[in-house]
């Protein structure tokens, strides 16, 4: 007790000199009552915002003691933030009123003090209205990520300013953000002003700096970076409320505790991974499997198309093959059927086919000579393979996509994903918002090509596009290429699956190397997780769909029709014979390899699928599946690129992806065969 008071005395003495107590805080959060407190004077109290629209100051013990209009941030924008600001600059002590029900606004004020490197302390006020909401939070823990006391204080009661005056003597600065007070110390030095004017200089502060503007020299600090650090402080105020806020309701407590392992470093990677997989059971499996057997095979092969070559059949030239295929649909008898005036006319040849196929699991192969026919109704024709492919193949898919994004989105969890990944993705130039995109090329590359839209710059959507055109393997490509891995074991899976990500981060690092400019930071609101709404989500995916068949479809018959067209005109021959020494000699794959890469123009899976039938050997396999993946993306794909990048540099893209194929391609069959 007796060195305690002698201590006092001391500090007293040594502090004889007033230091200036400024109260600084949003509008209506009750800094006059603290003033009222702490100064005895009066000061008018009334519930709406900007009562006090000038400085007042007091006395109270050895502090001068200022109340400030409200202000939302350190900044010259009006008369009360002007006001505000020249009084805080002087400041030797700021005490933050904060309104605990509104932490999410207030806390960008409180992170810029902080940033100033005034020692500060914060009275998180209001404390009754928050438990009235339920609002729970973490004192202790809000205190610690700031590295400031943080009191809780009911104003209206006096409550908590016992602890208040306690604390004002012990005010420390708090964890700046470092990169910032870096600069802020440089530009301090430079200029000789004080850190809180570097401060204000570096956000762009017109006041200040027209105040040093002859200190300058020009150039040196004219492009303030204003944006970046306030959407900065934004995501990091909007992160720390998710942190220590709580609401204290059953359903409330659910919310916030998904809403806090989303995005905490090592449980959110777990997160994600159960979240990938649910994905995976609902897109992957259900959808892609189970609904598009039944879709494709079922009704869009075996009844569309079926019926509409018989139909064709009936009038023209043709010559039907039947397969008869056992339990496991391999084929063990076959037979073809020549109608030289389509089936129509010769009904006794007809009846002979009927009975070959009497009752038995049966398979058509339609070849129409004419030529025209043939690009409609043929192996790839656009009212056959096309119409398939888009609505009993690709529509499925599409809506299980489009419902699983949806569902991402309104549970809260995309955004706390984009802040999961938002540095990983500042590596390759982009910001977490780019993991949509990405995810979406998984399913569809076409679907995520347009979804590129919704990144800020244009830059961002290059390289965006880049590495979902180039390295992302979609959702039918991706189920070739799993069974073809599953056939060359173990160890040829790693080794592909690790080629490819070495070539996704080193054309992603490149991008963001050679285009000017860098990632912008992410700007994203954290909402509460809550469970979608049924209605919300069929709205959202059922137009999300129509959209993308909308877009996308009519590439589909184009891409179809070009490709029938080069088929009967034999250059597509002739291109697989051009690409052979390639194949052969740098990829070391057989001469027929080459199908792949002329398949794979138009659909991705196809040409994956060509290597079905080679005997390949499982480091051949490797080679075949990295130069397939890294290979252009599908004809759809190709025809959104250049809508949405510009023919110049869609085409850019296309050619490189040709380019990285097949040298990737060739160097790690030179290292591998
Ligand atoms: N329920 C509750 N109300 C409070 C508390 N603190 C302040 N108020 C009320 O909030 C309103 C604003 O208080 P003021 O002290 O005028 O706030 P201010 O920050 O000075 O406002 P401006 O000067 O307009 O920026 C008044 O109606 C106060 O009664 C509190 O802890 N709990
Ligand atoms: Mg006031």
């Amino acid at each position: 007790m007796h060195t305690h008071q002698t201590n006092d005395k001391i500090e007293t003495k040594i502090e004889s000199k007033p230091k200036k107590l400024v109260l600084v805080g949003n509008p209506n959060v009750g800094k006059s009552i603290f003033f009222n407190y702490l100064t005895g004077l009066y000061v008018e109290v009334s519930n709406y915002p900007g009562t006090t629209v000038e400085i007042l100051k007091g006395r109270y013990k050895n502090f001068i003691v200022y109340d400030t209009p409200g202000i939302y941030g350190l900044s010259s924008f009006n008369d009360e933030e002007r006001i505000a600001k020249n009084i805080i600059i002087d400041a030797d002590i700021i005490l933050n009123i904060v309104d605990a029900v509104n932490l999410e606004r207030d806390l960008f004020l409180t992170l810029q003090l902080i940033d100033s490197g005034k020692p500060v302390v914060v009275a998180l006020n209001m404390m009754d209205e928050a438990e009235k909401k339920r609002i729970k939070i973490n004192v202790e823990q809000l205190s610690k990520i700031l590295g400031v006391p943080v009191i809780p204080t009911i104003a209206i009661k006096y409550k908590g300013f016992r602890e208040i005056t306690e604390a004002i003597e012990k005010a420390t600065i708090g964890n700046r953000d470092k990169k910032l007070a870096e600069k802020i110390k440089k530009i301090a030095n430079e200029l000789k002003v004080t850190e809180i004017e570097a401060l204000l200089i570096l956000e762009g502060d017109s006041e200040t700096i027209n105040k040093y503007r002859t200190k300058f020299n020009g150039e040196l600090y004219i492009h303030d970076e204003r944006e970046k650090i306030y959407i900065e402080r934004r995501n990091k105020a909007n992160q720390i409320v998710a942190e220590v806020t709580n609401i204290d309701t059953i359903s409330g407590r659910i919310s916030n505790f998904f809403g806090r392992i989303a995005i905490h470093p090592i449980f959110g990677l777990a997160f994600f991974i159960v979240i990938l997989y649910l994905a995976y059971i609902l897109v992957g499996k259900l959808i892609a499997q189970d609904i598009v057997d039944l879709t494709e095979n079922e009704i869009g092969k075996k009844i569309y198309e079926y019926n509409v070559r018989k139909f064709v059949a009936r009038y023209f030239p043709v010559s039907i093959k039947v397969n008869i295929l056992d339990e496991d649909d391999n084929i063990i008898d076959t037979r073809t059927f020549i109608f030289e005036n389509g089936t129509r006319a010769s009904e006794t040849t007809l009846k002979q086919m009927e009975d070959f196929a009497n009752g038995k699991n049966v398979e058509y192969e339609f070849e129409f000579k004419n030529p025209i026919l043939f690009i409609l109704f043929g192996e790839f024709g656009v009212l056959t393979m096309t119409v398939r492919y888009l609505l009993f193949l690709l529509l499925p898919l599409v809506i299980g996509f489009y419902l699983m994004l949806s569902i991402l989105e309104d549970s809260g969890y995309l955004p706390r994903l984009a802040t999961f990944v938002d540095k990983l993705m500042n590596y390759i130039g982009l910001n977490g918002k780019a993991i949509i995109p990405m995810i979406l090329g998984f399913g569809c590359v076409t679907m995520a090509t347009i979804t590129t839209r919704l990144l800020t710059t244009t830059r961002e959507k290059r390289i965006m596009t880049a590495i979902l055109q180039i390295t992302i393997p979609c959702s039918a490509q991706l189920a070739v290429i799993t069974t073809l891995l599953m056939r060359a074991g173990f160890k040829a899976t790693v080794i592909y699956a690790m080629t490819m990500f070495l070539v996704f981060v080193i054309i992603g690092l490149t991008l963001n190397k050679i285009l000017p400019g860098g990632a912008t930071p992410l700007l994203i609101d954290l909402p509460p997780m809550r469970i979608p709404r049924v209605e919300n989500l069929a709205k959202k995916t059922w137009m999300r769909t129509f959209y993308f068949i909308k877009e996308a479809g009519m590439w589909f018959f184009v891409g179809a029709f070009v490709v029938g067209l080069l088929q009967v005109t034999g250059l597509l021959d002739k291109w697989i014979q051009l690409l052979s020494p390639l194949t052969v000699n740098w990829l070391q794959l057989p001469a027929e390899a080459s199908q792949a890469f002329i398949m794979g123009i138009v659909r991705r899976d196809f040409g994956a699928a060509g290597f079905y039938s080679l005997e390949l050997t499982p480091m051949q396999t490797v080679v075949g599946l990295v130069t397939i993946t890294l290979f252009v993306p599908c004809i759809a794909s190709l025809m959104v690129m250049l809508k949405e990048r510009g023919a110049f540099e869609g085409l850019i893209i296309w050619l490189s992806s040709w380019i990285i194929a097949f040298t990737i391609g060739g160097i790690v069959s030179q290292i591998l065969i």
